[in-house]
């Protein structure tokens, strides 16, 4: 690694959330730079490069890897893709930030978990970006204290505007509930031991097929409940709450009251439409922390282990949907180099 310059970072997959953060990269954060965009699709590799001075375009991820300057890779493809990308990188011994999902299948997770412990030490990051918010870290920070007592119940609502057209039932789970096992998972410190889910008459405003709101239950190995409204076709805003019950209080974050204003006979706030909005400082501080500890040649945020236990708990989630009733998770057990 160039210790002494700027982390030399090559980009894959530069749709939304890579060219935001190659945005992010070049403008917003400090000690590092693009020189590497890969997409499959040339143009859209060729538009996002040619923001960044001295960025080259690519389409192949292994040749883009294989350059001299490239120091660590940040994998913004879609879920499917990164399993490829991951491993290409270890093969490099190169840093890595992965968005979510770390894969779209606990098998494919177990097999990027095995290349890192055969590389001997932890190389990926996993893009959960809630634990960089600074509303989650003050409710981990709270409940770190112990004040509450023991966390019971936490409560969460995920509400997205409108899902992708190429959203799946599944999809809602294990894209999108994703991001609250996650939160669950860090939040309590707990695993998640099984997964229930109900979903009501779909929405009006939800595609037809999609079943769309769902509602999932999570079980943890530490006796708490955790359920997640998620709802992709809300048609109002981007909503992510929660609310932690606790045997001696409770405690709420995301209700989006920085700014309420009373004019013209009403009172309120704002509803952001999408995350880009409602996580902005999350990513940012997510991208800058990978950024910091890579060039200190530490991981500390969430790994691989994070990574597969989210994947394999969306799964159970997926199997509960589709089969009905409550599904166990069955994690392996976790190995040395993530305890
Ligand atoms: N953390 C978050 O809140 C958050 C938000 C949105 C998306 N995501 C995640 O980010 C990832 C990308 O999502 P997006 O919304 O930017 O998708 P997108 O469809 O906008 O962009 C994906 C890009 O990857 C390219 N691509 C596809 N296969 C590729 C491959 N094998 N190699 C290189 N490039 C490839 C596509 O051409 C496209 O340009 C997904 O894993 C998604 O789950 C995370
Ligand atoms: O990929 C996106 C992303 O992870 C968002 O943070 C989430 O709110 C969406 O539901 C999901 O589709």
């Amino acid at each position: 690694m160039n210790r002494s310059g700027p982390l030399r970072i090559a980009v894959i997959g530069a749709g939304r959330m890579g060219a935001d953060h190659v945005r992010r990269i070049d403008r917003v954060v400090s000690g590092a730079r693009v020189t590497a965009v890969v997409d499959i699709d040339a143009g859209r590799a060729r538009t996002v490069a040619a923001g960044v001075d001295g960025c080259t375009a690519h389409t192949d991820p292994a040749a883009a890897m294989a350059a001299a300057d490239v120091d660590a890779v940040l994998v913004a493809s879609p879920g499917p893709a990164h399993e490829a990308a991951v491993l290409a990188a270890f093969e490099h011994d190169l840093p890595v930030l992965c968005e979510k999902p770390l894969t779209p299948d606990a098998a494919s997770a177990l097999r990027v978990m095995e290349a890192e412990q055969a590389l001997g030490h932890r190389r990926v990051q996993v893009g959960f970006m809630r634990r960089y918010d600074a509303e989650y870290v003050q409710l981990k920070a709270l409940l770190g204290t112990g004040r509450l007592g023991r966390p019971l119940m936490l409560h969460n609502r995920h509400r997205n505007v409108a899902g992708p057209s190429f959203f799946t039932s599944s999809m809602l789970i294990s894209d999108s509930v994703a991001h609250e096992v996650d939160a669950t998972r860090w939040l309590l410190g707990h695993e998640i031991t099984a997964v229930t889910v109900l979903r009501p008459t779909p929405s009006e405003g939800a595609p037809v097929g999609l079943a769309d709101p769902q509602f999932v239950v999570l079980e943890t190995d530490g006796g708490a409940l955790s359920d997640v409204e998620i709802f992709v076709n809300c048609g109002f805003g981007y909503q992510v709450q929660a609310e932690v019950v606790c045997e001696r209080g409770t405690a709420r974050i995301g209700d989006g009251h920085a700014l309420v204003t009373n004019v013209a006979g009403h009172w309120g706030g704002t509803i952001a439409q999408d995350w880009t909005d409602r996580f902005a400082q999350a990513y940012d501080d997510e991208v800058r922390t990978w950024v910091d500890t890579t060039r200190r040649g530490e991981v500390t945020g969430p790994g691989a282990w994070d990574g597969y236990a989210a994947a394999a708990v969306c799964e159970a989630g997926v199997r509960a949907l589709e089969e009905g009733g409550r599904v166990e998770v069955d994690l392996v057990e976790k190995p040395a180099l993530y305890r």
